[in-house]
């Protein structure tokens, strides 16, 4: 649906990816807030932070890395001003306001009593009360027999803190954004708010034909940092702790189904913290090159799955999948992409090295164009690597930000490149 209403430019915008390289125009980032100000060395476990984050000087740290993609010409979205601008709409509101309190642990009196408080909120304050959580000693009214039972310092509504990391909740391949469905409990909430963005959020609603989802919440486990645009048509999926086998399943016939990538890398990783993603391991600087992880490159495997039965008519149910290897990751990536060699560039000098560097996210680059990569000042050796390799090295300050286990690649979700 084109809204005749809306500026050209919003009518026209086309978005999408089809690589990790190519310039960057649009991302959407999320500046770190009060759900950060909720977490505690009692609930930061469980939240997947490692530490208790000094909130102001992440927001510092955020500011500048934010500012660093604008002076390369990359228009920066924030994800609490497009979700605040989607609640103009009250049927989003009401949408949102369910979907958040749909929780079992809430009872009716409880949710009622919710659901009336936050209807009567500004969009910015749902915004706030949807992403920061609400405690239960936060709640003036609704007392009953939930709220007498429940510790005074339980969440009625979970903070979001890795709201941070935008590029798990969705991703981008080519015209389509694949809204994810995030395995750890403390994160499954972070894409309603996505889905909701992208459907009803005038930018994406009213571009031509409006924005076609992919996936989605209700669907078997796909997190964004596992996804790997390697080359246009070559889409490479970790799975691991976060992304199941089923999930890159379904997201591969959905893919092949929409004729998004002629073929899909399936890489099985570590079920563990350090390696929770694929994108920890590895990411694209270059149309062939990538920094690696050197510990566990040797042994990455990957299953080249391709399929049949691709055709007008036919749902993604039916596609057939061709599965072969598994054989080395680079090898496997390398016939996919139709290229001699995808040459690798290790994470630090040495095996000591290179672990502290994975662990503070030296993998995790952010391309904002072919040889040209974001990254954590703090990785020396890798970012050294890096530049001997020829790839220009944006340094931006992570200490704080970093608490979170993610750099700059966690930390954007690509909603425009250019096309390689
Ligand atoms: N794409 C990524 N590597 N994201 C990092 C996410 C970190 C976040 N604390 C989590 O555990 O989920």
């Amino acid at each position: 649906m084109v809204n005749p209403d809306a500026p050209e430019s919003v009518r026209t915008a086309i978005h999408g990816a089809d690589s990790e390289v190519g310039t960057l125009r649009t991302v959407m980032l999320h500046r770190p807030g009060g759900e950060l100000k909720r977490l505690t060395p009692r609930n930061n476990d469980r939240l997947l932070f490692d530490g208790v984050p000094w909130v102001s000087r992440a927001q510092e740290e955020h500011d500048a890395f934010a500012e660093t993609l604008r002076n390369r010409g990359v228009e920066v979205l924030y994800l609490t001003t497009l979700l605040t601008e989607t609640f103009a709409s009250h049927d989003a509101r009401n949408h949102a306001i369910t979907t958040a309190l749909s929780g079992l642990h809430l009872g009716d009196t409880l949710r009622s009593y919710l659901a009336e408080a936050l209807r009567d909120c500004s969009p910015e304050e749902l915004t706030g009360h949807l992403t920061e959580g609400i405690r239960n000693d936060e709640v003036r009214g609704g007392h009953g027999l939930v709220t007498s039972l429940l510790p005074t310092d339980e969440f009625l509504i979970d903070p979001l803190p890795n709201l941070l990391f935008t590029r798990d909740s969705s991703v981008w391949i080519r015209d389509r954004v694949a809204i994810t469905s995030l395995a750890m409990p403390a994160r499954a909430r972070e894409t309603q708010l996505t889905e909701l963005i992208y459907t009803e959020h005038p930018r994406f609603r009213d571009v031509e034909g409006g924005t076609r989802k992919i996936h989605g919440w209700h669907h078997e486990h796909v997190e964004g940092g596992d996804v790997l645009l390697l080359a246009p048509g070559v889409v490479a999926v970790g799975v691991g702790e976060r992304t199941t086998p089923a999930g890159v399943e379904r997201l591969a016939r959905q893919v092949f189904h929409s004729r998004l990538a002629h073929t899909m890398l399936a890489v099985p990783i570590a079920q563990e913290r350090a390696t929770m993603h694929l994108d920890t391991i590895c990411t694209m600087v270059d149309v062939d090159k990538i920094v690696m992880y050197p510990n566990v490159a040797d042994s990455l495997q990957a299953f080249t799955v391709t399929a049949s039965g691709v055709g007008t008519g036919i749902s993604d149910r039916d596609i057939h999948l061709e599965v072969s290897g598994p054989e080395p990751f680079l090898i496997a990536a390398a016939k996919a992409m139709q290229i001699d060699t995808l040459h690798q560039i290790d994470t630090g000098l040495d095996p000591v090295t290179a672990e502290r560097e994975q662990w503070d996210d030296g993998n995790n680059t952010l391309a904002i164009a072919p040889r040209v990569a974001v990254a954590y000042v703090r990785n020396d050796e890798t970012n050294a690597r890096l530049e001997e390799a020829g790839i220009e090295v944006v340094r931006i300050e992570g200490s704080e930000l970093g608490s979170g286990r993610g750099g700059p690649r966690c930390m954007s979700c690509p909603i425009t490149r250019d096309p390689l």
